[in-house]
């Protein structure tokens, strides 16, 4: 209904491979004070009820995969569902990525037993046609796997320690088949494609290049 559109801010979601720079683009974009920016609630992944989710996740992803991906949703429909004051919602990944990029994975691996995959996808299918979790506009954050697997062994996070090469491999094509190639799931909202593989000193430019569609709402048409 128009007031229902009326109420939900101009929301962009930003996505991209482990290590692609979502962080420093929301950080980026964060001066503005037009925008309520919900980075990933990583710290409650870390700790639910004294439980260390991300960790668990990858030291046993078969016996872990469900439950992390069932909390991620939960924390994704969270910010989905905010209310903000600001005319902008700027999210670290989405309902939508978590559905289509990772759940997915997971199954398409064979480490989420299709009951799960199941049970997920009821979630995704009700909430995403009873809630109002619509976005505006995608930032995808496009890298190549050597790229984000050079950064994610800089930044050193624990739980990601033994995150392989191969996996960011297969999560990049997942990405891609998804925001680029568009080949299996539909996309919610517009995509732009930021080159996200370049260096820190000159990624300003290529952010400066959308900020305006970003700041001043501007339905991207493409
Ligand atoms: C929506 C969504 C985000 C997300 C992040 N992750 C992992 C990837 C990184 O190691 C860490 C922070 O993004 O969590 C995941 O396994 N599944 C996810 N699903």
């Amino acid at each position: 209904t128009h007031l229902e559109n009326k109420a939900r801010p101009f929301t962009v979601i930003v996505e991209g491979n482990i290590g692609s720079g979502k962080t420093t683009f929301l950080n980026y974009f964060k001066k503005y004070e037009d925008l309520c920016v919900l980075a990933e609630p990583i710290e409650l992944w870390r700790e639910c009820s004294g439980h260390n989710l991300l960790q668990y996740l990858y030291e046993d992803i078969n016996r872990w995969g469900f439950s992390f991906q069932s909390y991620v949703m939960l924390s994704m429909l969270k910010h989905h569902l905010k209310i903000t004051e600001h005319p902008i919602k700027m999210m670290e990944r989405s309902i939508f990525s978590a559905r289509y990029c990772f759940i997915e994975k997971m199954k398409m691996d064979g480490l989420l037993p299709s009951p799960s995959h199941a049970v997920l996808d009821e979630w995704f299918k009700w909430i995403t046609a009873s809630c109002n979790v619509s976005v505006d506009l995608i930032v995808y954050l496009r890298t190549s796997p050597e790229v984000v697997y050079e950064r994610m062994l800089q930044r050193n996070r624990k739980e990601e320690k033994n995150v392989s090469l191969d996996y960011l491999k297969q999560l990049h094509e997942i990405h891609e088949d998804w925001l680029y190639r568009r080949s299996i799931f539909s996309c919610p909202a517009p995509v732009v494609t930021l080159n996200a593989n370049l260096d820190q000193s000159v990624l300003k430019e290529e952010y400066k290049k959308w900020e305006p569609c970003i700041l001043n709402k501007i339905q991207v048409s493409i």
